[in-house]
């Protein structure tokens, strides 16, 4: 038997601490925690699943949590020290939100560690302020929903009041709810059939035999839904390069733009590379997608899932988009430029995401996607294809991008980007997708042509 050498929740405080306090990226600094004491043999699968449920619950509830903790407290949370800090939000959230953890369990636990990372005054304080909240839970008396619509939501489901605000002001508070709700859940995993190697149905029963639980995608031909599985690591299929991940409505994209066999094609924006790899499988191997992105280390990543995936058809090249328009002018059959955006409709799979954001995004990154769209297109060929996408829901970003280019581009016609989703055709000439209503990520998509 494994020895155990750790609490899950200092492992989770770890965590914690170096998001808080270092700025490191939720899921990669858990991931990095989880891999390295699963490889020493330390981590049950049920052990990464608390670990994940405690980091993820205590970064997402963070602003709640402190307006909780403000109830039980006489003097400010930021006046105490970080780590101790840490140790309060971890407690409340286990207090208050994992209903599979005794009260008891919970304040002892976050004495255990406050003796080993305070001392006798805030062993003190820690069990005061917890065992007082286990005791009187009353005190937390939530805004009322009609008449402060805005705090009451942004407090209830975790989110930032700008963008609460936003969404009541734009979906009305019933839709900006579910969509507030269904953020904090975990998404399913979904992934790409590599077609270039198997085809979906086997691809399927291999998954299956490997212990995964999944079902085929409405959405695309080569999609498949997991509910279930193993750590992606331990795929052999992984491995051989079978499937690549990516959200469903991250696939309606490289449809769109529909690249055809022997085409030459530009991904702006490419790095990673899940819609160059979907491109190029779709191109059949053949003809050229140049993948560029202005990170150099991103591309390595392109690369590297490109020869996973055993495709031969891709070039990547590190450049400013803003500057791709001089350097391959009409020069492209189809060009995709998949932007740099606020990501606002994939909160649900980064639970610190939503708290890295401020509003000011939104006046900021729509210049930039301006000025690679407008560059990205004179790289289109007469007759030739340009498809605009974002992961994000914001009009800034996305249908005032399209309308603004249009109008200063009169060479350019949209086309029903609807109509050219393989599964579930749409009305729209733009197509804007949503967590809480289409159930996949948040995308926006816009396809155009250059006149002959
Ligand atoms: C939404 S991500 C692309 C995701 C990618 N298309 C995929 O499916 O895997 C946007 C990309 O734009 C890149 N980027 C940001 N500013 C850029 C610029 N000025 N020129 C080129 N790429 C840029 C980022 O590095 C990032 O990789």
């Amino acid at each position: 038997m494994t020895e155990k050498k750790f609490d899950a929740r200092e492992v989770a405080l770890k965590v914690i601490n170096d998001i808080e306090g270092k700025g490191a990226y939720a899921n990669i600094a858990l991931a990095q925690e989880i891999n390295r004491r699963t490889s020493h043999g330390q981590l049950s699968d049920q052990d990464r699943r608390f670990i994940t449920e405690l980091v993820y619950g205590t970064i997402k509830a963070g602003a709640t949590l402190d307006w909780m903790l403000s109830n039980y407290l006489s003097r400010p949370l930021t006046k105490v020290a970080p780590v101790i800090r840490n140790i309060l939000r971890l407690g409340m959230y286990q207090l208050f939100f994992l209903e599979k953890v005794p009260a008891s369990a919970a304040c002892n636990q976050a004495v255990e560690l406050t003796k080993k990372y305070g001392h006798a005054g805030t062993v003190k304080f820690v069990n005061g302020v917890l065992r007082n909240a286990a005791r009187s839970p009353e005190k937390i008396v939530y805004p009322d929903r009609e008449k402060q619509p805005v705090k009451y939501l942004a407090l209830k489901y975790f989110h930032p009041e700008w963008l609460v605000e936003r969404w009541i002001k734009r979906l009305g508070a019933t839709a900006c709810e579910e969509l507030c709700q269904i953020n904090n859940n975990t998404p399913p995993l979904s992934v790409r059939t590599n077609t270039v190697k198997i085809k979906r149905d086997e691809l399927i029963q291999r998954l299956e035999d490997e212990g995964v639980k999944c079902k085929i995608s409405d959405w695309t031909p080569e999609g498949i839904v997991c509910y279930e599985h193993p750590g992606l690591g331990t795929l052999d299929s992984l491995r051989a390069g079978l499937f690549q991940v990516q959200d469903e409505s991250s696939m309606l994209v490289a449809h769109v733009l529909d690249p055809q066999p022997g085409e030459f094609i530009i991904d702006a924006c490419g790095a990673p590379g899940g819609k160059t790899t979907h491109i190029a499988a779709l191109m059949k191997n053949t003809g050229q997608v140049l993948s560029t992105d202005i990170y150099e280390h991103k591309l390595a990543l392109t690369q590297e899932n490109a020869g996973r995936l055993g495709l031969i058809n891709i070039e990547t090249r590190a450049l400013d988009a803003v500057n791709l328009g001089g350097m391959y002018p009409l020069k492209a059959d189809r060009v995709l430029v998949d932007a740099p955006c606020s990501g606002l409709g994939v909160l649900r799979r980064k639970p610190d995401s939503r708290w890295r954001k401020s509003e000011e995004i939104l006046q900021d990154l729509p210049k930039l996607q301006a000025a690679i769209l407008a560059s990205a297109a004179q790289c289109v060929k007469p007759g030739g294809v340009l498809v605009y996408s974002t992961c994000t829901t914001e009009p800034e970003e996305n249908q005032d991008i399209v309308n603004t280019f249009l109008h200063t581009h009169p060479a350019f016609i949209l086309e029903p980007a609807g109509q050219y989703l393989p599964g579930k055709k749409r009305p729209e000439s733009m197509v804007q997708l949503w967590p809480h209503t289409d159930g996949v990520d948040g995308f926006f998509i816009a396809r155009m042509t250059r006149q002959q």
